[in-house]
Parts: C-alpha cells; sequence; structure tokens
C-alpha cells in the first residue's frame, strides 16, 4: 500500500515513517508532489485541520493521503498555544522562538502550575473523498529549562515525570511508544490494514 505524508514537518515525517514503514507501508512525502503546494491552516480544532490537509492532498495527488495536526495545550495558558502551536512566536515557524516563548510566559511558575498534553489528530483521506480520524495524547509538564537534543518543536521543555526526562531526550521508538503521535498511528495502522485487506479481498 502506497500512503502520502501530507506534511511539511520533517520531524513528523521522520516519527510517522519510522512506524509506517515497518508496517510495509511505501511512504511517499509532499517532496514528491510539488503541486499541493501550502495548505492553509484556517481550522478551530485539530482535527478541522487535519481533515483539510489530509482531503487536499488525497485530491491532488490521487493517493491516500495522512495528515497530522497536534499542539501543545497548557493548563496555565488555557489550552494555549493549541492549533496555532506551529505559529506561536510567529508565522515564521521557529522552533526557538516558539520555546523562548513559552519559556517566557511561565517564568517562575512552580512544576505543580505548568502541566501541559500534547494533543495529535491524524486524518487518512482517500482519493474517493471518504476520511477517517483517530486521535492521540500525551501528558506532561513543561520544564524550566531545555533539555536534550533529538525530537523536534517544543520536545526539549516536554518533560515526562514517569520517565525523568523530556522528549528530547529519549530515542526514537519509545517516544513513538508512548507520544500523541504515536497512540494515533497505532490506530491509524489498524484502520489502513482493514483497508488493505478489503482490498485484497476485492481482488
Ligand atoms: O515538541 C514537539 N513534539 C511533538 O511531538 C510535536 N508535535 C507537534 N508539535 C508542535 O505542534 C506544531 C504542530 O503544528 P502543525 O500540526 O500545523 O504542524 P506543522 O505546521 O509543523 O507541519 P504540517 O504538518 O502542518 O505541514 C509543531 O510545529 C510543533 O511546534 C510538537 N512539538
Ligand atoms: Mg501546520
Amino acid at each position: 500500500m502506497k500512503l502520502v505524508l501530507a506534511t511539511n514537518n520533517k520531524g513528523k515525517v521522520r516519527e510517522l515513517s519510522e512506524m509506517l514503514v515497518s508496517y510495509g507501508i511505501k511512504v511517499l512525502s509532499l517532496n514528491d508532489f510539488p503541486q499541493v503546494g501550502d495548505i492553509e491552516e484556517d481550522g478551530k480544532t485539530f482535527k478541522e485541520n487535519a481533515v483539510k490537509k489530509a482531503t487536499v492532498t488525497a485530491g491532488l495527488t490521487g493517493l491516500t493521503a495522512l495528515a497530522d495536526d497536534s499542539g501543545l495545550e497548557v493548563d496555565y495558558l488555557d489550552g494555549a498555544p493549541g492549533v496555532y502551536s506551529a505559529r506561536f512566536a510567529g508565522t515564521e515557524k521557529s522552533d526557538s522562538a516558539n520555546n523562548e516563548k513559552l519559556l517566557n510566559l511561565l517564568a517562575g511558575l512552580p512544576p505543580y502550575k505548568r502541566t501541559a498534553r500534547f494533543q495529535c489528530v491524524i486524518a487518512i483521506a482517500r482519493p474517493g473523498g471518504s476520511v477517517h480520524t483517530v486521535q492521540g495524547t500525551c501528558e506532561g509538564v513543561i520544564a524550566g529549562e531545555p533539555r536534550g537534543d533529538m525530537g523536534f518543536g517544543y520536545d526539549p521543555l516536554f518533560y515526562l515525570p514517569e520517565y525523568g526526562k523530556t522528549f528530547a531526550e529519549i530515542d526514537l521508538p519509545l517516544k513513538n511508544k508512548i507520544s500523541h503521535r504515536g497512540k494515533a498511528l497505532a490506530q491509524a495502522l489498524e484502520y489502513l490494514s482493514e483497508l488493505s485487506n478489503k482490498e485484497i479481498n476485492r481482488g
């Protein structure tokens, strides 16, 4: 089965590909389809944005497309940055500026008030127009300073009390096991295997 990843985020491509490829799925990226261009994310929810990115990509490529819309919800900030996570500190989407802005907003706040979660909605759209969504969540705490150099985005600040480490201090197979994206993708893989069984049965 062939699948186009409807994302321009290299960190997401790395994490999604690692799991999909081990299931024998042929993964294509938007680099293979320059005609898709930039898709405006104007939804109010992760689900709206994921559905839009997947359906537009499936329509323009004629292939099944998988999109991920994700973000960080910080309780002290009433759920911000949420769907604006990529653009928190400006439209140029700088991970380091986003992390700096987040640390400044939480300056001096004790750990018990720094609770947060990552959310991920994955949408799988078929060229015929049908679309299926799944969701994953991962709870954590925003650290007082960045730690680790793996991962992407807010990973150096996202601290997992159970592991005593940030997302940027754990390797990719473990992140995929426990992360918002990994949990959503595990459900997406179940759906994809049902789809491919149906196709095989149809001949
Ligand atoms: O530290 C992180 N670890 C993660 O595991 C993670 N997952 C999401 N995020 C943040 O949330 C934004 C999503 O925004 P987003 O879904 O619109 O993606 P994006 O604009 O980067 O790419 P695209 O998929 O839209 O092309 C990203 O840019 C990141 O800032 C993460 N940060
Ligand atoms: Mg985006």
